[in-house]
């Protein structure tokens, strides 16, 4: 068979091209029915990738970064955090470990689902994924992505994937992304107990005032202004988590939102103010311990064990303020428990929501023309 192509970048907006308006799901409208009985369903987890070795860094970069105007410069400066490495990215065995602990979850509550995995930017690449679901016969696909929040990098993009995985198999199993997951008890439960265990590892007389920093990877601001049917549904269901953890976690106190990993040409604005920034003015008036935790990530990504643990750590330092990161979701059993549960809400035909549904506009962001300014 041809392989088709997509053209999933036409400058344009889908609510004037209607046509645009299939990606949701790769054009598949999702249903409140129950899955039909019999038919052959698979999980596949879909993530971001990332390079195994220096040799990668760069092609790597580069799938990240088509069509999306980012600086030379830049990308030359992030390749560095992953050399700092050995070229090797934490994602890929996170991904892993995290599709272990879901088919044992899966494995222990008697469902019988094979699993797998798929990315956007590196091998396994979603498009290989998809051509061997469709030759292991699987009809239906549940698509987990390793992302909790709306906006276009961390849903939209995710639905553009399946769509042009779709296209490049001719077609393939039919999909549908499970919702966001940002609020699901064991996405919070898994985000406090981490920020319990980073304010312990202070000492006693700081643990009762240090700052709560919640941090999240910073988006152009406007790529926020479209996020979500409403716009701003990326801040706002990172304020929703963050205050959700520090309720379980520290029940009464308050907490800052704050921006890391800004890429992009420095005149594009991009939510503010930066994670290191932030620590600078707290420094400024007199705090003396922060603890940040990246409730914006669902595990250890080199954005939070570069940026954070090694940079937002120095800056910290340089100021004198006492400074604790805490974990990021990973493969906390709770958290694995509620994707599970989330994907049987799924199977059982419970009315979709956001991530699995998204209106045509929802998060659109239009990627730059080759060529543009
Ligand atoms: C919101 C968001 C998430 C969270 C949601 C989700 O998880 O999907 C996320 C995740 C990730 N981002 C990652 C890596 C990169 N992101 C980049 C660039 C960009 N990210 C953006 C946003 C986000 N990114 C944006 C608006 C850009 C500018 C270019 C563009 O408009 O697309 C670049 C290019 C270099 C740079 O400029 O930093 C790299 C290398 C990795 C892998 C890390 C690892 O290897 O562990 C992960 C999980
Ligand atoms: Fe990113």
């Amino acid at each position: 068979m041809p392989r088709a192509t997509v053209d999933i970048n036409p400058g344009q907006r889908p609510d004037e091209d209607p046509s645009l308006a299939v990606r949701n799901n790769g054009g598949v409208p999702p249903s409140a029915d129950p899955a039909p009985a019999g038919r052959r369903e698979a999980l596949l987890v879909l993530s971001f990738g990332g390079p195994e070795g220096h040799d990668d860094v760069m092609p790597f970069l580069e799938n990240v970064t088509r069509g999306r105007g980012v600086p030379r410069e830049r990308l030359e400066e992030v390749a560095e955090h992953y050399h700092h490495f050995g070229g090797v990215s934490p994602i890929n065995d996170q991904n892993k470990a995290l599709i272990a602990a879901v088919e044992a979850d899966l494995a222990a509550a008697g469902v019988e689902l094979p699993v797998y995995w798929g990315n956007r930017n590196w091998a396994p690449f979603v498009e290989d994924t998809w051509q061997q679901l469709a030759d292991d016969g699987i009809e239906h696909v549940y698509v987990l992505a390793t992302s909790a929040y709306a906006s276009y990098s961390g849903c939209r993009q995710y639905h553009e994937d399946i769509a042009r995985a779709r296209v490049a198999t001719g077609g393939g199993p039919t999909a549908e992304k499970l919702p966001h997951y940002f609020d699901a008890p064991g996405f919070v439960q898994a985000n406090a107990d981490a920020l319990a265990a980073a304010i312990a590892t202070l000492p006693e007389e700081l643990r009762g005032t240090a700052r709560l920093v919640a941090t999240a990877h910073s988006i152009p601001d406007t790529m926020a202004a479209v996020a979500g049917p409403g716009g701003h549904a990326y801040e706002a269901e990172l304020t929703t988590a963050a205050q959700l953890a520090v309720d379980a976690a520290a029940p009464g106190r308050s907490f800052d939102l704050v921006w890391q990993s800004r890429s992009g040409p420095p005149s594009v604005p991009w939510l503010e103010p930066d994670v290191n920034d932030h620590l600078r003015a707290l420094a400024a008036a007199g705090e003396q311990a922060v603890v940040l935790f990246p409730v914006g990530f669902v595990s250890d990504h080199l954005e939070v064990v570069w940026d954070l643990d090694n940079e937002a750590r120095e800056t910290a330092e340089e100021l004198g303020l006492a400074f604790a990161r805490a974990a990021t979701a990973g493969t906390h059993p709770a958290f694995v428990r509620s994707l599970v549960e989330l994907l049987g809400e799924r199977r059982a035909g419970g009315e979709p929501r956001l991530g699995t549904n998204c209106p045509a506009s929802c998060c659109f962001v239009a990627p730059r023309r080759p060529g543009a300014a």
